[in-house]
């Protein structure tokens, strides 16, 4: 029945206090009071449904999209809301859309890169959307391999112009969300050629369209990719190809903070590191490890009540039967994955501070933890994304039959979230930077040069200091083994930067004991996952192992009570979650049943068809002729 809490026995177990949780997890009572208000101001908006997507043809798809974002453009400016505001909002829109590379690629870019002068030229264009920028690095045969790109921006100093060119096939550029239809500009990452002398890649602001008729400038051939995984999911994206033919642009759209070319035409490269041309991908890393716990925590959330829903066998004398999130098989899958939304919700929070500290240390031309910063983020980022993709698929298996519905929030949630493991970094491409850092801080040890921040514990492992020579072998014939250390290294950081969250001050009653479960879940079910590892290197005895099943289990059992508290401290609307496996009264079965006559297959009872190919073969009409 409408309006009954089906959860609410699960919600009287709780053995902690839910509103304090809730502030936990969004970082602070004010952005709890912010993501709580926009979620329920974008919930109760129409203009904001998204049940309809699963039925829409890709073009009816796009302009919903363009339409939604539009919308959402008018309501931050009619209601004035903040920057932290403006962006919530979009993350609760929840539909991928070329806002998020203007705003979360084109316009970092510009901050990470450009000179003031250039910062105070597009800044307030980008800001106020009179353009509407992408980032296009990737190219049809170089995405991975950055130094790999070819397309060329050649200075002509008769001009003082650079000249963007697409040499080949392979250097179309290809990928760049929003590029497809909709980005008025680019930065367009290109070779750069000065007097004859290439000197790496850099980034160019590049008009694309005109801004009186939207169409492509003068030696500019632009359009879509095409269709990607799933049908609604990442397609409301417009990701493009883009070909420069001799395309000139003034000098001052190099992005020059990192290098500049001067009118006369020389080349000079500041004293910063060349690699913070590739700043811009440190910074979304970053951000996509607090996506990974939003993503994971929606999964969670959805796979967890509707566990507490379903019952399946075990009904004694015609009682009730048995809440599946009570088999011990259950608890396994489950419960290590509500660990991991916790875990990568507060290595998120740790890698934004390491994010912010290493900029702040960029303006004062300090780069000392630029390489830390640079192997956390790549490396986080990998092992979050990965973790979350699985455990998306994970949810969706947990609800068994029904999860395979887009009812469910499942499938469509897992197809926008795959990419990740890809975009921003392929996951193996990232560890392997991790590995090299790690490989250079083994080279240092027993120099003057101690390691410190996530690697001070290579200190403690002096027989790594023999196993140098092992290193001749070649870093490429030790890949595979050097990319476990990698993630060893990542998941290391994670556990201990939530031990470290939890010697903070924590308030709320039994919420810092909730949370040491969790802790202890996500360690211990590391250890179990890799305790051949542990074993064969002598790191723990078979007791150990033993005993540290015995405390999962145990943990288990403590999380248990609490499980439908810990995902109502996510504080997700039941529009968010987009599932009504997920919702929050957990009414799942009236729900279904009704949600499945709105589908446009039952409009009619006699399924377009049936007359030119069913009826023709009930009677007997084709396997006469067969025959
Ligand atoms: C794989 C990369 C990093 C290789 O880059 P390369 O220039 O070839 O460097 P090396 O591997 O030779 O390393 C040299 C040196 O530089 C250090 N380093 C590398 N990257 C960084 C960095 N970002 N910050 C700081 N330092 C860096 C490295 O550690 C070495 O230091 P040593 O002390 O050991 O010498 C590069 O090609 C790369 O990043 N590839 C991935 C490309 C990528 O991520 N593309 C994303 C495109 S945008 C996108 O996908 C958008 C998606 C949409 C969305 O997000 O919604
Ligand atoms: C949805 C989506 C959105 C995107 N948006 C953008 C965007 O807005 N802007 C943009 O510029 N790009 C964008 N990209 C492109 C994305 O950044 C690249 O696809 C990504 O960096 C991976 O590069 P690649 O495609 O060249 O993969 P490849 O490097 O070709 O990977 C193929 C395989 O080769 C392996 N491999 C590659 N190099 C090595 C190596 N040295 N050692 C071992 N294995 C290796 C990889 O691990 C992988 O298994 C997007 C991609 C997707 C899927």
């Amino acid at each position: 029945m409408e309006g009954v809490d089906h959860l609410a026995h699960e919600r009287n177990k709780s053995e902690f206090d839910v509103d304090a949780m809730k502030i936990v997890w969004a970082g602070s009572p004010h952005a709890f009071d912010v993501s709580d208000r926009i979620s329920k101001l974008v919930a109760s908006d129409p203009g904001f449904r998204k049940d309809n997507r699963s039925t829409l043809s890709r073009k009816e798809l796009f302009k919903n999209t363009l339409r939604k974002a539009a919308y959402a453009w008018k309501t931050i400016v009619d209601l004035r809301l903040s920057e932290e505001e403006a962006a919530k909002l979009r993350f609760y829109v929840d539909e991928p859309a070329f806002t998020d590379l203007h705003w979360g690629m084109f316009i970092p870019a510009i901050k990470g890169q450009g000179t003031e002068e250039q910062q105070q030229k597009w800044l307030p264009l980008a800001y106020k959307m009179q353009i509407i920028g992408c980032y296009a690095q990737t190219e049809l045969g170089h995405g991975s391999n950055v130094q790999g790109l070819e397309t060329t921006a050649t200075f002509d100093p008769q001009t003082d112009e650079f000249i963007i060119h697409s040499p080949t096939l392979t250097s179309s550029k290809w990928w760049p969300g929003g590029l497809g239809k909709v980005a008025t500009h680019a930065i367009a990452y290109a070779r750069l050629i000065v007097g004859g002398r290439e000197h790496g890649v850099n980034g160019f602001i590049v008009q694309l369209r005109s801004l009186e008729d939207h169409s492509p400038l003068l030696g500019i051939t632009v359009g879509d990719i095409g269709m990607k995984f799933g049908n609604g999911a990442y397609n409301t994206m417009d990701n493009g190809v883009l070909r420069f033919d001799h395309v000139r642009i003034p000098r001052n759209q190099m992005l020059m903070r990192v290098s500049q070319v001067t009118c006369e035409g020389k080349y000079k490269q500041s004293d910063v590191p060349r690699q913070l041309v590739y700043g811009t991908m440190v910074y979304v890393r970053q951000t996509i490890v607090a996506d990974a716990s939003c993503a994971l925590s929606r999964a969670v959330c959805i796979a967890t009540r509707y566990s507490a829903v379903r019952r399946q066998f075990g009904s004694q004398n015609g009682g009730p039967e048995t809440q599946v999130i009570d088999y011990k098989t259950q608890q396994s899958r489950l419960f290590p994955l509500l660990a991991s939304a916790y875990a990568f919700r507060f290595i998120g929070e740790w890698l934004k501070w390491l994010y912010a500290d290493v900029t702040q240390r960029l303006q004062a031309n300090d780069f000392s933890t630029l390489p830390e910063a640079h192997a956390c983020t790549a490396g986080l980022k990998s092992l979050t994304t990965t973790a979350t993709a699985d455990g998306i698929e994970e949810c969706r298996k947990l609800c068994g039959g029904h999860g395979y519905l887009c009812s469910s929030g499942l499938p469509e949630l897992f197809a926008v979230y795959v990419p990740a493991c890809t975009y921003e970094g392929d996951n193996t491409v990232l560890l392997l930077q991790v590995a090299r850092f790690l490989m250079k801080t083994v080279s240092q040890l027993g120099s003057s040069k101690k390691p410190v921040g996530t690697i001070a514990y290579m200190t403690r492992v002096e027989h790594l200091m023999q196993c140098r020579c092992g290193v001749q072998r070649g870093f490429a014939e030790l890949s595979v083994d050097l990319v476990e250390a990698a993630v060893a290294h990542c998941q290391l950081i994670v556990v201990s930067k939530f031990i470290e969250k939890l010697q903070q001050e924590i308030p709320g009653k039994g919420v810092k004991q909730q949370l040491e479960v969790l802790c202890n879940i996500y360690a211990l079910f590391l250890l179990h996952k890799h305790q051949g590892d542990f074993l064969s290197t002598g790191c723990i005895t078979p007791k150990h192992a033993a005993l540290a099943n015995d405390e999962l289990r145990s943990l288990y059992s403590q999380v248990r009570p609490n499980a439908i508290a810990l995902v109502d401290a996510f504080n997700y609307t039941d529009h968010y979650l987009g599932s009504i496996l997920g919702c929050y009264d957990g009414n799942v079965y009236p729900k279904l049943y009704e949600a499945a006559w709105k589908d446009p297959l039952n409009e009619s009872v006699v399924p377009d068809g049936y007359h030119q190919y069913i009826r023709p073969l009930l009677k007997q009409e084709i396997r006469t002729a067969r025959l």
